[in-house]
């Protein structure tokens, strides 16, 4: 099965959109897990146990793993995920010659999909899009504040540079591999994407901790694909899911922290189920 034909019996599966974010940051580490050989994998190894029965995918950001032992973390982490059925999706947003692009495509012999930056045109892209078993999100309009500066910039034919991009992801889908990353915060946006490409599934983040529009993420994120049996794409949350321990009644117990996390992810699933 491709990426997408999975990632929908997983949807199928669970009856939900939600892409649960492993963004262990160390300073919020429980001291649950302080005493682990590789706390980030302790900590991740307990939020899959309590989340995975509500999640379409699991989205490592690969920033909090960037050092030896964190490298070790995101491989226990992701075999870990695969093993109760859930596919991973890295969120590294690669981007760079066509011989590094190259050699950053080598992930994708562990993950099941990987985050892309297209700013450096198709040439940086193509040996993720030629993996055609593995998903391939490219950065089209990002969640944070700074994302109009440069991606709502109008070209020369009118057309602002995410509307590009958008348009550019239909190219380079020969393999049905495609998606792209729209925020939640900018819902006009995530509309107008969904019109000019109806059949590209997003990854839409920036529910939860942003604040972004849960309702449009839905509306708009989740494509129809006729060769699909529901339609496909996903909704992110990190902190809002991993971290929801440390508003519980008792964060010093682990159960009652990790369990907020389930807790947390089952509430958005219904959140977003409402829309679907
Ligand atoms: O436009 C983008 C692209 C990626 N992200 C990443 O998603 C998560 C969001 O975390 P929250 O804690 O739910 O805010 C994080 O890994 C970002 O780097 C994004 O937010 N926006």
């Amino acid at each position: 099965m491709d990426f997408f034909e999975t990632l929908a019996a997983r949807i199928d599966a669970t009856d939900s959109v939600v892409s649960v974010g492993l963004d262990p940051d160390p300073t919020r580490l429980p001291d649950h897990v302080a005493d682990a050989d590789l706390p980030r994998w302790a900590f991740n190894r307990r939020i899959i146990d309590a989340t995975h029965e509500h999640a379409a995918c699991y989205k490592p950001n690969a920033a909090f793993y960037e050092d030896p032992d964190g490298w070790r973390a995101l491989r226990e982490t992701a075999a870990y995920a695969e093993g109760k059925g859930v596919p991973v999706l890295l969120d590294a947003k690669r981007g760079d010659i066509g011989n590094t692009a190259r050699q950053y495509a080598e992930v994708l012999d562990w993950v099941d999909g990987i985050t892309v930056n297209p700013y450096l045109g198709r040439d940086s892209l193509q040996p993720f899009l030629d993996r055609a078993d593995k998903g391939v999100f490219a950065l089209c309009r990002t969640s944070n504040p700074g994302g109009a500066d440069l991606q709502d910039l109008e070209l020369a034919s009118g057309e602002p540079l995410y509307e590009r991009v958008a348009a550019l992801a239909d190219v380079w889908n020969a393999n049905d591999n495609v998606g792209l990353v729209v925020g939640a915060t900018a819902p006009e946006e995530l509309e107008t994407v969904r019109e000019i490409v109806p059949e590209i599934p997003f990854l839409v983040p920036g529910v939860g901790a942003q604040g972004g529009d849960a309702e449009a993420a839905v509306e708009h994120g989740l494509a129809s694909r006729s060769d699909l049996p529901v339609d496909v794409g996903l909704v992110n949350s990190s902190r809002g899911i991993i971290f929801a321990g440390e508003e519980s009644s008792r964060p010093e117990d682990e159960a009652t922290y990790f369990g907020a996390a389930g807790d947390a992810a089952k509430r958005l699933k219904k959140r977003l189920n409402r829309h679907r």
